[in-house]
């Protein structure tokens, strides 16, 4: 990108060089669930593109950043960086109000970014990047392997507790396997480990934020009340910060989990007959970041991936819902994303182009744009342009 953008070139008698140069001041506001790594990914483009940043890190999960605020204070010139903790909406609201931020780079839920976004005074000048909450689904068809969908499914929705915005929250399996699908996952689920995570072997760790048990309760009791069933042997149970690992079906249309994104270990199943099912699903889902499909038949296949194109960031075939490798772009579309983020595009994302020009019909003109190579800052690799 750099190598181009500062080369000058010729074209219908305008000598130009496009810059990519730093928006300005940029808010970056990371989630709970990755607290160190989503921090780094909304601020060290920024940094490296020559912004200055204010990054707000998570309440909790503040404790990994302490041993780098001595790096960046010892190595970064004073004001750069500057690194704030405590309440978001203490933090972010004055500093949005302010209108001198140029830049909300934020990675948490949707309504969390549409008010932050509000505060602005001048929302028409201010740049985002946006990644939020999302409802990932996988679809697994009659033709699946049904143990490997199964056990691949289990990964995607309880890994981390569910807690990952790729977590798959929602999953759809053909009727004509579901008897035994919902069989496999029981068994994967069931043979959980639940317990403190410093304990060997244990897969489902207490939940952090203080009002997720009565909120995932609240799910399953809603879920219960429209005719689902709780489908594993220890689902349904908390004990105070602990949730067990829970499959619930079917989903009707009117419970919370057909929309919400619950955001812990909470793996909600429904059969479909026909492929409509699931796709209008999709469609009508208010979010869209990644998901998945499970099976072989290419007919099928095609049908179900080119929907899915149209509705999310990332289709996974055969594979659960996840973010890496940072050589991929990642972002999602409707309410999950705003902005592609990886190591090459999220430094685009931070800059704007600008662009030096001048006419070369004139040796003047020439002649003062390699003057100004001498001083200038910006204005570099001009001894190759020549008058037309
Ligand atoms: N798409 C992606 O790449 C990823 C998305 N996520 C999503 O992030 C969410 C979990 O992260 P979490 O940190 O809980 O996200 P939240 O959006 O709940 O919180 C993030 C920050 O926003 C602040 N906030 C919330 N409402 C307002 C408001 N009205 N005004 C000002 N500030 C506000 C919070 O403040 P306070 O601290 O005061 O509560 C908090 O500091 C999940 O939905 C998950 O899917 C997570 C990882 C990756
Ligand atoms: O919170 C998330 O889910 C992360 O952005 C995705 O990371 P993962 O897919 O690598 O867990």
């Amino acid at each position: 990108m750099d190598e181009q953008s500062t080369r000058f070139e010729t074209n219908a008698g305008v000598v130009a060089q496009i810059r990519q140069l730093p928006v300005g001041v940029v808010l970056a506001s990371g989630p709970f669930n990755y607290p160190l790594n989503e921090c780094y990914t909304t601020f060290i483009p920024a940094l490296i593109t020559g912004n200055t940043v204010i990054v707000r890190i998570p309440r909790n999960g503040a404790a990994p950043h302490f041993p780098t605020l001595e790096l960046f204070k010892k190595h970064f010139p004073s004001g750069s960086i500057s690194i704030l903790s405590g309440s978001g909406r203490e933090i972010m609201t004055p500093l949005m109000e302010d209108g001198r931020i140029d830049f909300l780079a934020f990675i948490g839920r949707s309504s969390s970014a549409n008010a932050l976004v509000k505060y602005h005074p001048a929302v028409h000048r201010l740049h985002t990047i946006l990644q939020m909450d999302a409802k990932d689904c996988a679809i697994v068809l009659k033709d699946s392997d049904v143990e490997f969908a199964a056990a691949q499914c289990v990964t995607g929705a309880f890994s981390f507790n569910g807690q990952r915005c790729t977590a798959l929250k929602m999953i759809w399996v053909h009727e004509s396997i579901a008897p035994q699908f919902v069989q496999k996952v029981c068994e994967i689920v069931d043979a959980f480990k639940v317990g403190m995570p410093w304990e060997e072997g244990v897969q489902i760790t207490p939940v952090c934020e203080s009002g997720k048990p009565a909120e995932l309760k609240d799910l399953l009791e809603d879920a219960i009340k429209h005719g689902a069933h709780i489908l594993n042997a220890q689902g349904g149970r908390f004990s105070k910060s602990l949730a067990s690992p829970t499959v619930i079906g079917p989903i009707s249309q009117h419970a919370k989990l057909w929309t919400h994104e619950q955001f812990g270990p909470i793996m909600p199943i429904t059969s479909f007959s026909d492929l409509s099912e699931p796709l209008d699903w999709l469609a009508q889902n208010h979010f869209g970041l990644q998901s998945a499909v499970f099976g072989y038949d290419p007919q099928e296949l095609a049908t179900v991936v080119d929907t899915m194109a149209f509705q999310v960031g990332r289709v996974n075939v055969n594979a659960p819902d996840k973010r890496g490798p940072d050589t991929l772009p990642f972002g999602g579309k409707k309410d999950s994303g705003m902005g592609v983020m990886n190591a090459k595009e999220a430094v685009r994302e931070f800059t704007l182009e600008t662009v030096i020009a001048t006419t070369v019909n004139d040796p003047r003109n020439v002649k003062a744009l390699q003057g100004l190579e001498g001083v200038s800052r910006v204005v570099k690799g001009t001894a190759g342009i020549k008058s037309e």
